[in-house]
């Protein structure tokens, strides 16, 4: 039973793809190629950084035209991004941090938030007003693996998407954990890749990191 008007549930997102991509896309002509490349290794959760100036346009454009992609936007900061974000077509919202302001006024909406935390404290404030999956970031820094860990006990069905240090040594470690369902990391989309439009690297990286599972 949910308690909002979201059209796709957290729990939707989550279960979709083991690894979340997180993009930064500085081109706009590298966003279709970029995303087209990601689902082609298997991978089709995207998630694009709010941190170009050509980001909005690069949701807009894969969602239209990567209709087998669920796209969402990251990096969002606060309620004028999110609005701009879901007019751009985002299908989930991801935050680094939460304020109140922007989970109640998500809640409202019709989009999914996934609110970044990195304490219980946090994780808390966002149970109050009905959150129950979150963005741990940035998870190697605040603790990684043992601290979601620990956070299973006291924080009994929140789920969680680890992101931010995350590399390919250590993201089977993070999804063994029973309260993780999908990790996020920009490894799997690498800058250089995507400058060099070395778009077959990109498909390999995802292929390689979903065998491995
Ligand atoms: O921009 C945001 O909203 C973020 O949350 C940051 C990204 O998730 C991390 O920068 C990805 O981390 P790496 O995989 O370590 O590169």
């Amino acid at each position: 039973m949910s308690d909002n008007n979201w059209s796709l549930q957290p729990q939707d997102v989550f279960k979709r793809s083991p690894i979340v991509p997180v993009m930064v896309i500085n081109k706009i002509e590298h966003a279709v190629p970029l995303a087209k490349a990601l689902v082609a290794g298997g991978i089709s959760v995207l998630e694009v950084t709010l941190r170009t100036p050509c980001a909005l346009e690069a949701i807009a454009k894969i969602a239209k035209e990567v209709p087998e992609a669920l796209i969402g936007a990251g990096t969002i900061l606060n309620e004028a991004q999110l609005q701009q974000a879901v007019d751009a077509g985002s299908q989930f919202i991801i935050t680094p941090g939460a304020t109140v302001d922007l989970l109640k006024a998500a809640k409202k909406g019709n989009v999914p938030l996934i609110p970044g935390v990195a304490s219980i404290s946090e994780v808390m404030v966002g149970m109050e007003l009905g959150y129950t999956h979150f963005k741990f970031f940035p998870a190697e820094a605040s603790g990684g693996v043992n601290a979601l860990k620990s956070f299973s006990g006291p924080l009994a069905n929140i789920r969680f998407c680890p992101t931010g240090g995350i590399s390919p040594a250590t993201y089977k470690d993070y999804l063994a954990l029973d309260n993780v369902d999908c990790i996020g990391g920009s490894w799997i989309a690498p800058s250089d890749a995507v400058d060099s439009e070395d778009w077959a690297r990109i498909t390999q990286l995802c292929k390689e990191a979903l065998n491995g599972l």
